[in-house]
Protein backbone atom coordinates (compact mmCIF):
# COMPACT_ATOMS: atom_id res chain seq x y z
CA UNK A 1 0.00 0.00 0.00
CA UNK A 2 1.17 3.23 -0.96
CA UNK A 3 0.50 6.07 1.62
CA UNK A 4 0.51 9.69 1.71
CA UNK A 5 3.50 11.66 1.80
CA UNK A 6 3.96 11.90 5.77
CA UNK A 7 3.39 14.95 6.68
CA UNK A 8 5.74 14.77 9.77
CA UNK A 9 9.20 14.27 7.67
CA UNK A 10 7.74 16.92 4.83
CA UNK A 11 5.65 19.84 5.51
CA UNK A 12 2.16 19.66 5.04
CA UNK A 13 2.54 22.64 2.79
CA UNK A 14 5.23 21.38 0.30
CA UNK A 15 4.91 20.51 -2.99
CA UNK A 16 1.74 19.71 -5.55
CA UNK A 17 -1.85 19.09 -4.11
CA UNK A 18 -2.87 15.82 -4.72
CA UNK A 19 -6.28 14.59 -2.14
CA UNK A 20 -5.00 14.18 1.93
CA UNK A 21 -1.47 14.05 0.11
CA UNK A 22 -1.86 10.76 -1.44
CA UNK A 23 -0.07 9.41 -4.57
CA UNK A 24 -1.45 9.45 -7.94
CA UNK A 25 -2.92 7.10 -9.55
CA UNK A 26 -0.55 6.65 -12.00
CA UNK A 27 2.20 6.11 -9.07
CA UNK A 28 0.10 3.10 -8.06
CA UNK A 29 -0.70 -0.59 -9.44
CA UNK A 30 -3.79 -0.35 -8.61
CA UNK A 31 -6.38 1.82 -6.93
CA UNK A 32 -9.29 0.41 -4.64
CA UNK A 33 -10.42 3.94 -4.22
CA UNK A 34 -9.65 6.87 -6.48
CA UNK A 35 -10.53 11.04 -5.42
CA UNK A 36 -11.45 12.02 -8.88
CA UNK A 37 -12.04 15.77 -9.60
CA UNK A 38 -14.58 17.17 -12.16
CA UNK A 39 -13.89 21.08 -12.54
CA UNK A 40 -16.99 21.07 -14.28
CA UNK A 41 -19.87 24.42 -14.18
CA UNK A 42 -21.18 25.20 -16.99
CA UNK A 43 -24.78 23.33 -15.73
CA UNK A 44 -25.46 26.20 -12.93
CA UNK A 45 -28.22 28.95 -12.33
CA UNK A 46 -27.00 31.16 -10.27
CA UNK A 47 -22.91 32.15 -9.55
CA UNK A 48 -20.40 29.88 -11.50
CA UNK A 49 -16.89 28.89 -9.84
CA UNK A 50 -17.22 25.29 -8.57
CA UNK A 51 -15.07 24.23 -11.89
CA UNK A 52 -12.32 25.67 -9.49
CA UNK A 53 -13.43 23.36 -6.37
CA UNK A 54 -11.11 19.68 -7.00
CA UNK A 55 -8.15 22.25 -6.82
CA UNK A 56 -9.59 24.09 -3.55
CA UNK A 57 -10.64 21.16 -2.09
CA UNK A 58 -7.01 19.29 -2.95
CA UNK A 59 -5.27 22.42 -1.15
CA UNK A 60 -7.78 22.33 1.90
CA UNK A 61 -7.03 18.46 2.22
CA UNK A 62 -3.44 18.82 3.18
CA UNK A 63 -4.36 18.70 6.80
CA UNK A 64 -5.96 15.70 6.65
CA UNK A 65 -4.47 12.57 9.39
CA UNK A 66 -4.22 8.95 7.96
CA UNK A 67 -6.34 7.68 11.32
CA UNK A 68 -10.26 8.50 10.86
CA UNK A 69 -11.09 7.97 14.67
CA UNK A 70 -15.07 9.47 13.81
CA UNK A 71 -15.19 5.62 12.05
CA UNK A 72 -12.29 3.75 13.41
CA UNK A 73 -10.16 3.21 10.35
CA UNK A 74 -7.02 3.79 8.84
CA UNK A 75 -8.38 4.12 5.31
CA UNK A 76 -4.94 4.60 2.96
CA UNK A 77 -3.43 1.65 5.61
CA UNK A 78 -6.52 -0.73 4.94
CA UNK A 79 -7.19 -0.50 0.82
CA UNK A 80 -4.96 1.54 -1.76
CA UNK A 81 -6.47 4.92 -2.15
CA UNK A 82 -4.91 7.63 -4.93
CA UNK A 83 -5.83 10.86 -6.68
CA UNK A 84 -7.22 10.24 -9.88
CA UNK A 85 -6.32 13.63 -11.11
CA UNK A 86 -9.08 15.62 -13.01
CA UNK A 87 -11.83 14.42 -15.90
CA UNK A 88 -10.99 17.12 -18.85
CA UNK A 89 -14.48 17.99 -19.53
CA UNK A 90 -15.80 20.40 -22.32
CA UNK A 91 -16.82 23.59 -20.70
CA UNK A 92 -18.67 24.85 -23.71
CA UNK A 93 -20.73 21.82 -24.62
CA UNK A 94 -23.00 20.19 -21.35
CA UNK A 95 -24.45 16.68 -23.39
CA UNK A 96 -19.97 15.97 -24.30
CA UNK A 97 -19.34 16.97 -20.68
CA UNK A 98 -21.67 14.31 -19.39
CA UNK A 99 -20.75 11.96 -22.07
CA UNK A 100 -17.19 12.47 -20.97
CA UNK A 101 -17.75 12.29 -17.30
CA UNK A 102 -19.87 8.80 -18.26
CA UNK A 103 -16.88 7.29 -20.00
CA UNK A 104 -14.44 8.45 -17.37
CA UNK A 105 -15.67 6.98 -14.13
CA UNK A 106 -17.10 4.01 -16.39
CA UNK A 107 -13.39 3.40 -17.20
CA UNK A 108 -12.07 3.65 -13.64
CA UNK A 109 -15.16 1.41 -12.07
CA UNK A 110 -14.12 -0.97 -14.83
CA UNK A 111 -10.90 -1.36 -13.27
CA UNK A 112 -12.52 -2.04 -9.84
CA UNK A 113 -11.80 1.38 -8.60
CA UNK A 114 -14.87 2.97 -6.60
CA UNK A 115 -14.68 6.51 -6.92
CA UNK A 116 -15.33 9.91 -4.65
CA UNK A 117 -15.52 12.30 -7.47
CA UNK A 118 -15.11 16.27 -6.41
CA UNK A 119 -17.42 18.22 -8.63
CA UNK A 120 -18.26 20.31 -10.18
CA UNK A 121 -21.65 21.66 -10.01
CA UNK A 122 -24.77 18.89 -9.50
CA UNK A 123 -25.09 18.17 -13.22
CA UNK A 124 -22.05 15.70 -12.77
CA UNK A 125 -24.02 13.14 -10.39
CA UNK A 126 -26.66 12.05 -13.70
CA UNK A 127 -23.72 10.47 -15.87
CA UNK A 128 -21.46 9.36 -12.37
CA UNK A 129 -24.71 7.70 -11.49
CA UNK A 130 -25.04 6.43 -15.02
CA UNK A 131 -21.24 4.66 -14.90
CA UNK A 132 -22.12 3.17 -11.19
CA UNK A 133 -25.96 1.76 -12.64
CA UNK A 134 -23.85 0.40 -15.31
CA UNK A 135 -22.23 -1.91 -12.73
CA UNK A 136 -24.49 -2.45 -10.01
CA UNK A 137 -27.90 -1.62 -11.92
CA UNK A 138 -30.25 0.58 -10.08
CA UNK A 139 -28.94 2.15 -7.52
CA UNK A 140 -30.50 3.39 -3.80
CA UNK A 141 -29.84 6.99 -3.58
CA UNK A 142 -28.88 9.56 -0.59
CA UNK A 143 -28.75 13.48 -1.81
CA UNK A 144 -27.55 15.50 1.00
CA UNK A 145 -28.63 19.08 -0.47
CA UNK A 146 -30.42 22.25 0.60
CA UNK A 147 -32.24 21.93 -3.34
CA UNK A 148 -34.27 19.12 -5.08
CA UNK A 149 -32.55 19.04 -7.78
CA UNK A 150 -35.98 16.89 -9.56
CA UNK A 151 -36.83 19.96 -11.61
CA UNK A 152 -37.68 19.65 -15.53
CA UNK A 153 -36.12 22.19 -17.48
CA UNK A 154 -33.76 25.50 -16.65
CA UNK A 155 -34.03 27.62 -19.78
CA UNK A 156 -36.10 24.39 -21.86
CA UNK A 157 -32.85 22.84 -21.11
CA UNK A 158 -33.20 19.33 -20.04
CA UNK A 159 -29.41 18.52 -18.10
CA UNK A 160 -28.22 21.31 -15.71
CA UNK A 161 -27.19 21.65 -11.94
CA UNK A 162 -30.96 21.16 -11.12
CA UNK A 163 -32.29 18.58 -12.82
CA UNK A 164 -29.73 16.07 -12.57
CA UNK A 165 -32.26 13.45 -10.73
CA UNK A 166 -35.13 13.53 -12.13
CA UNK A 167 -33.03 12.68 -15.44
CA UNK A 168 -32.18 9.88 -13.27
CA UNK A 169 -35.66 8.45 -12.49
CA UNK A 170 -36.34 9.03 -16.27
CA UNK A 171 -33.35 6.79 -16.94
CA UNK A 172 -34.62 3.97 -14.50
CA UNK A 173 -30.82 3.81 -12.77
CA UNK A 174 -32.59 4.84 -9.46
CA UNK A 175 -33.67 2.13 -6.93
CA UNK A 176 -36.99 4.30 -6.57
CA UNK A 177 -37.95 1.94 -3.23
CA UNK A 178 -34.67 4.10 -1.66
CA UNK A 179 -34.41 7.28 -2.80
CA UNK A 180 -34.10 10.22 -0.21
CA UNK A 181 -32.90 14.01 0.00
CA UNK A 182 -31.83 15.37 2.93
CA UNK A 183 -31.41 18.85 4.02
CA UNK A 184 -33.73 20.20 2.00
CA UNK A 185 -34.69 23.45 2.58
CA UNK A 186 -35.78 27.31 1.02
CA UNK A 187 -38.15 28.58 -0.94
CA UNK A 188 -39.55 26.65 -4.21
CA UNK A 189 -41.00 27.44 -7.74
CA UNK A 190 -44.23 26.33 -6.06
CA UNK A 191 -46.12 23.14 -4.12
CA UNK A 192 -46.13 21.48 -7.63
CA UNK A 193 -41.92 21.10 -6.76
CA UNK A 194 -42.93 18.89 -3.36
CA UNK A 195 -45.58 16.74 -5.70
CA UNK A 196 -43.96 15.97 -8.95
CA UNK A 197 -40.68 15.11 -6.31
CA UNK A 198 -43.03 12.54 -4.35
CA UNK A 199 -44.30 11.39 -7.75
CA UNK A 200 -40.91 10.87 -8.78
CA UNK A 201 -40.53 8.54 -5.72
CA UNK A 202 -38.67 10.40 -3.29
CA UNK A 203 -38.63 11.09 0.47
CA UNK A 204 -37.56 14.05 2.13
CA UNK A 205 -35.82 14.43 5.48
CA UNK A 206 -35.65 18.63 5.71
CA UNK A 207 -32.99 20.34 7.17
CA UNK A 208 -35.37 21.09 9.66
CA UNK A 209 -36.46 17.11 10.51
CA UNK A 210 -32.65 16.59 11.50
CA UNK A 211 -32.57 19.28 13.93
CA UNK A 212 -36.26 18.05 15.48
CA UNK A 213 -35.44 14.24 15.26
CA UNK A 214 -31.14 14.23 15.32
CA UNK A 215 -28.70 12.88 13.93
CA UNK A 216 -29.41 8.99 14.91
CA UNK A 217 -33.46 9.46 14.33
CA UNK A 218 -31.88 10.68 10.83
CA UNK A 219 -29.40 7.84 10.62
CA UNK A 220 -31.98 5.09 11.33
CA UNK A 221 -34.54 6.45 9.22
CA UNK A 222 -32.47 6.41 6.30
CA UNK A 223 -30.68 3.08 7.22
CA UNK A 224 -33.98 1.22 7.05
CA UNK A 225 -34.82 2.56 3.82
CA UNK A 226 -31.59 1.40 2.12
CA UNK A 227 -31.13 -1.81 3.68
CA UNK A 228 -28.26 -3.66 1.59
CA UNK A 229 -29.18 -2.21 -1.34
CA UNK A 230 -26.16 -0.53 -3.50
CA UNK A 231 -26.09 2.80 -2.45
CA UNK A 232 -24.95 5.94 -4.17
CA UNK A 233 -24.17 9.45 -2.00
CA UNK A 234 -24.15 12.52 -3.85
CA UNK A 235 -23.35 15.62 -1.27
CA UNK A 236 -24.04 19.24 -2.72
CA UNK A 237 -22.20 21.28 0.02
CA UNK A 238 -24.95 24.07 0.09
CA UNK A 239 -26.79 21.38 2.34
CA UNK A 240 -24.49 23.17 4.83
CA UNK A 241 -25.88 26.15 6.33
CA UNK A 242 -23.96 29.34 4.59
CA UNK A 243 -22.46 29.92 8.08
CA UNK A 244 -20.69 26.83 7.35
CA UNK A 245 -20.15 27.03 3.53
CA UNK A 246 -20.78 30.34 2.57
CA UNK A 247 -18.56 29.01 -1.08
CA UNK A 248 -21.16 27.79 -3.00
CA UNK A 249 -23.46 29.15 -6.03
CA UNK A 250 -27.09 28.70 -4.88
CA UNK A 251 -26.95 29.39 -0.83
CA UNK A 252 -29.36 28.97 0.95
CA UNK A 253 -30.26 30.13 5.14
CA UNK A 254 -31.21 27.32 7.81
CA UNK A 255 -28.98 24.62 6.97
CA UNK A 256 -27.33 21.64 8.61
CA UNK A 257 -23.68 21.99 10.45
CA UNK A 258 -21.02 20.46 9.40
CA UNK A 259 -20.52 18.40 12.64
CA UNK A 260 -24.31 17.01 11.83
CA UNK A 261 -23.33 16.32 7.77
CA UNK A 262 -20.37 14.67 9.02
CA UNK A 263 -22.01 12.68 11.86
CA UNK A 264 -24.70 11.36 9.52
CA UNK A 265 -22.40 10.19 6.90
CA UNK A 266 -20.38 8.62 9.58
CA UNK A 267 -24.18 7.00 10.43
CA UNK A 268 -23.88 4.95 6.86
CA UNK A 269 -21.20 2.98 8.40
CA UNK A 270 -21.82 -0.35 7.01
CA UNK A 271 -23.88 0.02 3.91
CA UNK A 272 -23.14 -0.89 0.83
CA UNK A 273 -21.79 2.11 -0.27
CA UNK A 274 -20.68 1.63 -4.26
CA UNK A 275 -19.83 6.03 -4.98
CA UNK A 276 -20.41 9.32 -3.79
CA UNK A 277 -19.37 13.02 -4.85
CA UNK A 278 -19.51 16.21 -3.05
CA UNK A 279 -20.42 19.19 -5.32
CA UNK A 280 -21.30 22.52 -5.48
CA UNK A 281 -18.42 24.24 -4.20
CA UNK A 282 -17.36 27.49 -5.36
CA UNK A 283 -14.15 28.82 -3.99
CA UNK A 284 -14.63 31.99 -5.03
CA UNK A 285 -17.27 33.41 -2.83
CA UNK A 286 -15.53 31.04 0.23
CA UNK A 287 -13.79 32.68 2.73
CA UNK A 288 -11.10 31.49 4.86
CA UNK A 289 -11.41 27.45 3.13
CA UNK A 290 -14.40 26.83 5.18
CA UNK A 291 -16.44 25.53 2.30
CA UNK A 292 -13.36 23.83 0.85
CA UNK A 293 -12.10 22.41 4.37
CA UNK A 294 -15.58 20.94 4.74
CA UNK A 295 -15.77 19.35 1.67
CA UNK A 296 -12.18 17.65 1.94
CA UNK A 297 -13.33 16.46 5.56
CA UNK A 298 -16.86 15.25 4.25
CA UNK A 299 -14.73 13.29 1.64
CA UNK A 300 -12.20 12.06 3.53
CA UNK A 301 -15.48 10.26 5.33
CA UNK A 302 -16.60 8.64 1.83
CA UNK A 303 -13.47 7.59 1.67
CA UNK A 304 -13.22 5.87 4.78
CA UNK A 305 -16.77 4.02 4.66
CA UNK A 306 -15.75 2.62 1.35
CA UNK A 307 -12.18 1.52 3.02
CA UNK A 308 -14.05 0.16 5.25
CA UNK A 309 -16.28 -1.64 2.98
CA UNK A 310 -13.33 -2.59 0.43
CA UNK A 311 -11.07 -3.61 2.85
CA UNK A 312 -13.32 -6.69 4.73
N1 LIG B 1 -27.27 23.85 -6.25
C1 LIG B 1 -27.96 23.05 -7.02
N2 LIG B 1 -27.51 21.86 -7.33
N3 LIG B 1 -29.15 23.42 -7.54
C2 LIG B 1 -29.75 24.65 -7.24
C3 LIG B 1 -30.70 25.09 -8.29
C4 LIG B 1 -31.53 26.20 -7.70
C5 LIG B 1 -32.20 27.11 -8.71
O1 LIG B 1 -31.50 27.72 -9.54
O2 LIG B 1 -33.40 27.24 -8.67
ZN1 LIG C 1 -28.09 22.64 -3.78
ZN1 LIG D 1 -27.64 20.26 -5.83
Amino acid sequence: MIGPVDSSKIPRYAGPATFARLPRLDQVAHADVAVVGVPFDTGVSYRPGARFAPSAVREASRLLRPYNPGLDVSPFERVQVADGGDIAVNPFHIGEAIETIEQAAADLQAEGTKLVTIGGDHTIALPLLRAVSRIHGPVALLHFDAHLDTWDTYFGEPYTHGTPFRRAVEDGILDTEAISHVGTRGPLYGKKDLEDDRRLGFGIVTSSDVMRRGVDETVDALRQRIGSRPLYVSIDIDVLDPAHAPGTGTPEAGGMTSRELLEIVRGLRGLNLVGADVVEVAPAYDHADITSVAASHVAYDLVSLLALKEGQ
